[in-house]
């Protein structure tokens, strides 16, 4: 069937747009947007920015929930001009998302040097006095954000972190350049297209059927246990991942697996979070920790796990000087897993 609506269509665009749903209609701007780097150039007049200093995002915090602003070209124009700067450095931004009535959104770091601009990075303190807000490292601020805000900075952190990091060719060592949307970047002198990356990074939640196992590194906030996470490596599939994971860090066989949802998550770089739902073989439970991944594991009951999700922070250190036990925040997707499984043993102990 054809993509195209059959109706002669008079706009100077990649597609005709008629007939076709917001989604739809959203998802091919973003396409022209990406391939024509004079309508992304054009769309930067009427769009939004969000600002970036070396990595941290620009925020306003309030009581109850940070706020991201946003800055349309006209006003990074004038700010780049009040602070001395060559407004060719909004060159560097990257272009992150688009509303429905076709308002492109992009992203730009103030902080990183670029080398397509010979702009000076601009200084944080001032900077943040004149936009009455603070560049807040993307870890500390997500979790403050609305869910739309936190997915959107995080890909745009991630996409300005991919975009520092490769800015010379491999190969030749020559600056590479960036299409304007910044989807992909090219070497100039032998026409290499590096496109962003992500690693691809299982996170499974193992169940003996009563109980999960939750684990630990120590570089975890005191008191949280998650879901066994670990990169894929090289040529496996998603099923091995899982199966060698579970058996490298805990000494476990996984016997069924199911998938349950992804996630991009901008840390360390950019990884995209494939959680599936895994259980041991009968009679095969006892944990064998893997001391140089992991700091602890256990096994945990039903009632266990659900006072953990209800409990709220802050997590201070109790009078035993032990840290209460808690879970990772709504945001992440091994917050998903657990509530899930939970869930799960609350139909299944239902009397039928
Ligand atoms: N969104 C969520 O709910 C959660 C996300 N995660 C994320 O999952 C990621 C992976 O979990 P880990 O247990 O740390 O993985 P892991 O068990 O594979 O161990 C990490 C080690 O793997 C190696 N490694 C292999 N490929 C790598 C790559 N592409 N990038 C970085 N290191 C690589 C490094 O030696 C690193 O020290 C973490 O970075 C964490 O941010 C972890 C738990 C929950
Ligand atoms: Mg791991």
């Amino acid at each position: 069937m054809s993509l195209h609506c059959g109706i002669a269509c008079r706009r100077k665009s990649f597609w005709c747009s008629r007939l076709l749903s917001t989604y739809v209609t959203k998802a091919r701007y973003m396409f022209e947007l990406k391939e024509d780097d004079d309508a992304c150039k054009k769309a930067q007049r009427t769009g939004a920015f969000y600002l970036f200093h070396s990595l941290a995002p620009l925020v306003q915090k309030s009581e109850h929930q940070y706020v991201v602003p946003r800055y349309s070209l006209v006003e990074l124009e004038r700010l780049l001009e009040k602070f001395g700067q060559d407004t060719q450095k909004i060159e560097d931004s990257v272009l992150i998302g688009c509303s429905g009535q076709q308002e492109a959104w992009f992203a730009l770091d103030l902080g990183l040097k670029s080398s397509s601009s010979t702009s000076a990075s601009l200084q944080k303190p001032e900077m943040e006095t004149e936009l009455k807000g603070s560049f807040t490292e993307l870890r500390k601020a997500l979790f403050h954000l609305s869910v739309k805000d936190a997915t959107l900075l995080s890909t745009a952190q991630a996409l300005l972190h991919w975009h520092d990091a490769h800015q010379f060719c491999s190969r030749s060592g020559q600056p590479t350049k960036k299409n304007m949307a910044g989807s992909k970047r090219v070497c100039p002198s032998n026409k290499i297209i590096y496109y962003p990356q992500m690693a691809p990074v299982v996170i499974t939640l193992v169940s003996d059927g009563p109980r999960c196992l939750l684990v630990r590194q120590s570089s975890f906030p005191k008191g949280m246990y998650s879901a066994l996470a670990g990169f894929c490596d090289i040529g496996e599939s998603l099923e091995e991942a899982v199966r060698r994971e579970v058996a490298e860090e805990v000494g476990l066989e996984v016997d069924r697996l199911q998938y349950s949802a992804s996630q991009h998550w901008p840390f360390p770089n950019s990884s995209l979070m494939i959680a599936c739902h895994a259980t041991v073989k009968p009679g095969q439970t006892e944990i064998q920790m893997n001391l140089r991944e992991l700091e602890a594991a256990a096994w945990f009951s039903h009632d266990e796990v659900a006072t953990a999700l209800r409990r709220k922070g802050p997590y201070t250190q109790q009078q035993d000087g032990t840290f209460p036990f808690w879970l990772p925040p709504k945001l992440a997707i091994a917050h998903l897993l657990i509530k899930e499984w939970l869930e799960k043993q609350s139909c299944s102990s239902l009397p039928a």
